[in-house]
């Protein structure tokens, strides 16, 4: 920054010895501040002096030129690197949130703000801000300059360019601000409409919505659009005004100023060195000005990053290895209440008791809405109860003891996640490669009725998941997720509808392999099909968010 103002002075600066050289050769000759060059030299006339003069003209202006170049390299490079600190701050914050608040939030919204808002705060607010630092300082070196040159004409030059710059930023203020706001709101909705028909994309085809989700998006994206360009003309349109205006001064000045005494050939140094410091200011001062109406218009955007920033830290805790909590007896839940809305009607589990011995196998069951995935993401310490508590053996499922109780449990959810990567990267989950074990990876993949498939691949369990595992079936998501959590090797294995794809014969052969299975192992399952729980040693039957029910499958669900 320092350079480019020192740049622009250089510049300038060499202009006015250039034309005095050109229009008034013997003035300049003898002027004081040339005799060091002159000596130099050893230059003898006038004349000669025109030659290293324009050399050195000619140089400070590349020099310039390669200086503003190098700016422009590193505002934009800064920018985005701070653009990259924010962004994956904002999201390293949002993955440490509770699971209580990631479910209770809108996701898109946080898409949007990962994947577009960031960059909106980048290019419209970073490197403007950089931009008007860097143009500030060069402005007021070069008025500095020019005041120096003839302070008479820059100050009238500086306040009609000033006021005008006013003006139109008063003006603009309030359009810039509601553009702002409606580019942050389109952004969100955007995302959503991309999210809602990719992610369900099944239902778009059998529903044939795909044009309804199309012109939505096209609806959506243009007023997005259309407010970001109206920001972008806002910040350019005075450009052309001015530098009209900015012309009919400099003629204005230059009659003026051959109406002097010392006639044209004395004014024009002067004259020229305005006309060049005009020409080099108007964009400078045209760039703090845009530079200003894009932070204006992005301020909508900073305030939606900035949010996801404010969000509370990961605890220190959060990236240490936790030993896993002791569990030798049981998971006891007692007296158990939880809202997802405290504020608000009844609660979805009420006053709940129950007692799973480890290395039991229990099935859930109940109505649709009876809170079966609710009891299980608080065993999992991923909710918290409202009133009551679970304990593991004697200790409290709490904040504190969260994560080394997730530690012994593997999650199969219902679908699974997959990476873009080898299927043994996806048994053997946040693993390296490197670091695989492949006899503990082939018994869990055996164990979960998936090896035989993944051996019939040329590749084995080399083969490449494609994007979110599209070439995988159902079923063979599901198995994987299986293997995935069979990997883990962890005491605790909680099914929530993690064979709902599977045939009834791979899932009875699913089910026969975790009998296999050491007897420590808890498992907890909520099935698609209560047959599938046929072999649990006791079935707890949920209704009303009670436990309404607790018995082997004979007893529950009968012959
Ligand atoms: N994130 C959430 N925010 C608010 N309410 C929720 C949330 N998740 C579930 N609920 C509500 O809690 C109740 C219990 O839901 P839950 O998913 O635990 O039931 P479930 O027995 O697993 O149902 P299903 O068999 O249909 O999966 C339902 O009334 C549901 O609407």
């Amino acid at each position: 920054m320092l350079l480019g103002t020192v740049s622009e002075v250089v510049s300038l600066g060499m202009v006015l010895p250039f034309l005095g050289a050109l229009t008034a050769p013997d003035e300049v000759f003898s002027h004081a501040l040339m005799q060091p060059l002159i000596n130099l030299l050893d230059l003898n006339s006038s004349a000669e002096l025109v030659l290293p003069l324009s050399i050195l003209f000619a140089l400070a202006a590349i020099i310039s030129g390669l200086i503003r170049l190098a700016l422009l390299w590193v505002q934009t490079h800064l920018g985005n690197a701070i653009g990259n600190d924010l962004g994956s701050a904002a999201y390293r914050k949002t993955l440490y949130q509770p699971y209580a608040v990631h479910s209770a939030r809108n996701s898109s919204q946080i898409i949007a703000v990962l994947m577009t808002k960031i960059n909106t705060v980048v290019y419209f607010v970073i490197i403007p801000f950089l931009t008007l630092i860097s143009a500030s300082i060069i402005v007021a070196t070069v008025v500095g300059f020019m005041f120096f040159v003839d302070p008479q004409m820059t100050t009238v030059a500086l306040l009609s360019f000033g006021l005008i710059y006013f003006a139109v930023a008063y003006f603009t203020k309030k359009h810039l601000a509601s553009n702002s706001q409606l580019v942050t709101l389109r952004q969100n909705e955007v995302a959503q409409v991309v999210q809602e028909g990719l992610g369900g994309i099944r239902d778009v085809i059998i529903d044939g919505l795909q044009e309804t989700y199309f012109r939505i998006y096209r609806r959506v994206d243009w007023q997005m659009r259309r407010a970001l360009s109206i920001i972008a003309i806002l910040g350019g349109a005075p450009r052309p005004v001015i530098e009209a205006f900015g012309m009919v001064l400099i003629a204005i000045l230059a009659y003026i100023l051959t109406q002097r005494e010392e006639g044209l050939a004395a004014a024009l140094p002067v004259l020229g060195t305005l006309a060049l410091a005009a020409q080099r200011l108007l964009p400078l001062v045209q760039q703090g000005y845009a530079s200003w109406a894009s932070m204006a218009g992005g301020k909508a955007s900073l305030v939606d990053v900035l949010e996801l920033l404010e969000q509370e830290a990961p605890p220190p805790s959060a990236q240490i290895r936790h030993e896993p909590l002791l569990f030798n007896d049981r998971i006891q839940v007692s007296d158990l209440t939880f809202s997802y809305h405290p504020q608000e009607g009844k609660p979805v589990l009420q006053k709940l008791d129950l007692t799973i011995e480890r290395g039991a196998r229990v099935g859930f069951i109940g109505e649709t809405g009876s809170g079966k995935s609710t009891l299980l993401d608080l065993i999992m310490g991923l909710l918290f109860a409202s009133s009551g508590e679970i304990s593991i053996d004697n200790t409290a499922l709490d904040l504190k003891t969260q994560r080394s109780w997730q530690a012994r449990i593997a999650h199969v959810p219902q679908s699974i996640f997959l990476t873009d990567g080898s299927i043994a990267e996806n048994i053997a989950f946040g693993v390296r490669k490197e670091h695989i074990d492949w006899t503990r990876l082939k018994v869990a993949a055996e164990k979960a009725q998936i090896s035989g498939a993944i051996e019939a691949l040329n590749d084995g369990y080399d083969t490449f998941v494609g994007e979110r595992g599209i070439r995988l079936s159902g079923g063979q998501r599901q198995r994987i997720g299986i293997a995935r959590a069979l990997y883990k090797k962890a005491d605790v294995l909680v099914l929530d509808e993690a064979t709902s794809a599977l045939d009834v014969e791979t899932e009875a052969a699913v089910m026969k392999s975790f009998e296999d299975m050491d007897e420590t192992l808890t498992i907890l399952m909520v099935a698609h099909r209560v047959s599938t729980l046929k072999n649990c040693d006791y079935i707890v039957e949920l209704k009303s968010g009670r436990v309404s029910r607790v018995g082997n499958f004979q007893e529950i669900i009968g012959g």
